[in-house]
């Protein structure tokens, strides 16, 4: 799978990410809780430096609750905070304030004791394309807040939105690129269409998608397509799943690119149970900000 990776893009986001963290204490950084490592920019670390962090794994209510639990224990591991949250029905997204709190815990002590009445924290939220950002701005702002985009030649002013009395937050996220080395981040992002379907090899994706669900969800699998077994070879899976739907060209040819397609579609529909597609075992080296090399 070849996806376009463009390095303009990146320097663009970043500079313009610069630029706003001059403004703001807190970083909110958006993953999708399916795919918490390969949703977030490599660079983010690099970008943000030391400011403090908050990791939001959104879309939790689409992932295997007992992985995001693993991986909540696991970002704890290394010091970093991250919530569960649903932005689209709103669960979770209430705790984010009091967790922005206890992050800059030390910082507003600091200004009590001198007898200041800390302001309210400033946020941004930053994240990759289609992880939900505008919907959790939204969300927190209880209202819709019209998407900006990139029009040439109209400068627009930075608004705050206030959440509460405690926060506030830009009104235009951070967007970062995702950016893989390894190709399973790219397939992993993939099927979770974050990357344009136009770009995907629908057949590749299918089949890198049933090695991981015979391996990690088999009774999903078994369930949902009515399976006697589980081949392990993924090409023999996905023919036995386009029999049983009868995905059938003319000389009774397997159709495997319909077959690939309605597989796809049904993991981001939810139709074959809720699943995350990488455990925190899978990744042996982690570099984060507060990680001494
Ligand atoms: N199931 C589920 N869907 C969500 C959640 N949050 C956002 N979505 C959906 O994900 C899609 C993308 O959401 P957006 O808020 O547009 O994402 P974005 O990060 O602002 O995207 P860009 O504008 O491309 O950067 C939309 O269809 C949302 O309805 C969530 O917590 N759960």
């Amino acid at each position: 799978m070849t996806i376009q990776w463009y390095p303009g893009h990146m320097a663009k986001a970043k500079r313009e990410m610069t630029e706003k963290l001059k403004m703001i204490d807190a970083v909110f950084e958006l993953v999708d809780a399916r795919i918490p490592m390969s949703s977030r920019n490599p660079m983010i670390d690099e970008i943000i430096g030391d400011k403090p962090r908050l990791l939001l794994l959104n879309k939790s209510d689409m992932a295997d609750p007992k992985m995001t639990k693993e991986w909540q224990d696991f970002f704890s591991s290394i010091s970093i905070s991250a919530i569960p949250l649903n932005s689209q029905k709103g669960t979770g997204v209430q705790s984010i304030t009091t967790a922005a709190q206890q992050l800059l815990k030390e910082k507003l002590d600091k200004m009590r004791a001198k007898g200041m009445n800390p302001r309210a924290i400033r946020g941004l939220i930053v994240g990759i394309p289609n992880v939900g950002k505008s919907t959790l701005i939204n969300r927190l702002a209880n209202k819709k807040i019209a998407k900006t985009g990139d029009r040439p030649g109209i400068t627009k002013q930075q608004q705050w939105i206030k959440v509460g009395k405690a926060l506030e937050l830009l009104d235009t996220p951070g967007i970062l690129w995702p950016k893989f080395e390894e190709p399973v981040t790219g397939l992993r992002l993939a099927v979770t269409g974050a990357i344009k379907d136009e770009l995907l090899d629908f057949q590749e994706l299918a089949l890198f998608l049933l090695t991981y669900l015979r391996e990690n969800y088999p009774e999903n699998l078994l369930h949902r397509y009515h399976l006697d077994e589980l081949h392990e070879n993924p090409l023999d899976l996905l023919e036995a799943i386009a029999k049983k739907r009868g995905f059938l060209m003319s000389g009774g040819m397997i159709d495997y690119d319909r077959c690939a397609e309605m597989l796809l579609r049904e993991y981001r529909t939810e139709k074959l149970g809720k699943i995350t597609l990488e455990r925190p075992g899978d990744f042996y080296v982690f570099k984060h900000a507060n990680t001494k090399d």
